[in-house]
């Protein structure tokens, strides 16, 4: 059958993340989907390849899961039949019930560290480098170290598409179709803290990598529609591997580094179907350009793909 119209998309199934998982010290393929359902599908083989004190077990977690447990636990949860809000929240911390900001452990400290040694490398290297956005001048886009299509879609696609969906229904939450992922960073020297903004997306996680810092608390006051809320601002300390979700239209900042060196993973989660509606940038219908990968998350309507044999 002859088609004309848009070019296929070609695609890649979300599941890439928690199957076929290679371990190379033990072997094998594995498929992860929770702590417990490894240990009841692989305990015999694994103890047959080595894998056989509770520390060995313990390694493999700790060394081949990227994600935590308890993030792994609440995007399950809100993918399975009849999940619902209340039962959600129940497995996140809530940093403020009248903001809608909440907090989960999403990375392991295994992985913050190997991404912060990668991310150091990528800074080191000659490659090409732009920088995250207008405001901050150091970091990284997760693009181009090569880390959207195997890390970040997933992660939107698999994990926190069920979640933002309960958490946020009205803001896009069970729609998200792209992301803009970048690494901010301080440090003496370089940008030592941002001023108070809201972000160019439906909804954001950002996530704390590390290093070894003081200050540079997050602050977030009210939605931007509604400046006056900034009065009382609500300060969120960083946890390493912890992931705060908030809606992109909060107001927020970061206070002044005191010491050390702090680097966040920043995801800006993006709804085509609220954002092509109305751009958060100038409050009105987007005036579309042309761009390259996910450009700002805006669509153009595709052109109907229309079967021409059936025209003959
Ligand atoms: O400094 C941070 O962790 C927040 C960064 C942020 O809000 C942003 O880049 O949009
Ligand atoms: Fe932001």
């Amino acid at each position: 059958m002859a088609t004309a119209g848009a070019p296929r998309r070609f695609c890649r199934c979300a599941c890439f993340c928690s199957e076929n998982l290679y371990v190379a010290r033990y072997g094998l393929h594995l498929r992860f989907r929770s702590e417990q359902q490894l240990r009841q599908d692989y305990v015999p083989i694994l103890r047959s390849r080595g894998c056989i004190s509770p520390q060995d077990f313990q390694q493999l977690l700790a060394e081949d899961a990227a994600l935590a447990p308890e993030f792994l636990a609440a995007a399950e949860y809100s993918a399975s039949p009849g999940a619902d809000l209340q039962g959600l929240l129940q497995r996140l911390e809530t940093l403020s019930e009248e903001k809608r900001i909440y907090r989960v452990p999403v990375f392991t400290p295994t992985f913050c560290q190997a991404l912060l040694e990668e991310l150091e490398h990528f800074e080191q290297s000659d490659m090409p480098k732009g920088r995250p956005n207008t405001m901050n001048n150091y970091g990284m886009l997760l693009h181009e170290l090569g880390l959207d299509e195997p890390l970040v879609t997933p992660l939107r696609e698999r994990f926190l598409q069920p979640l933002m969906a309960l958490l946020y229904p009205d803001c896009g939450g069970g729609r998200l179709d792209s992301h803009r992922a970048f690494v901010v960073k301080y440090t003496l020297g370089q940008d030592q803290e941002l001023g108070c903004h809201y972000d160019n997306a439906e909804l954001t996680l950002n996530v704390a990598l590390g290093k070894a810092f003081t200050g540079g608390a997050l602050y977030f006051g009210g939605l931007f529609q509604a400046p006056a809320a900034l009065t009382e601002p609500l300060e969120v300390e960083h946890v390493m591997g912890q992931g705060v979700l908030h809606r992109g239209g909060q107001l927020h900042g970061a206070r002044p580094l005191g010491t050390g060196e702090r680097c966040n993973l920043i995801v800006w989660l993006r709804a085509s179907v609220v954002r092509n509606r109305f751009c958060p940038m100038c409050c009105r219908e987007p005036d579309l350009v042309d761009d390259d990968g996910f450009g700002d998350g805006f669509t153009r309507d595709e052109p109907t793909t229309v079967d021409v044999c059936a025209l003959t």
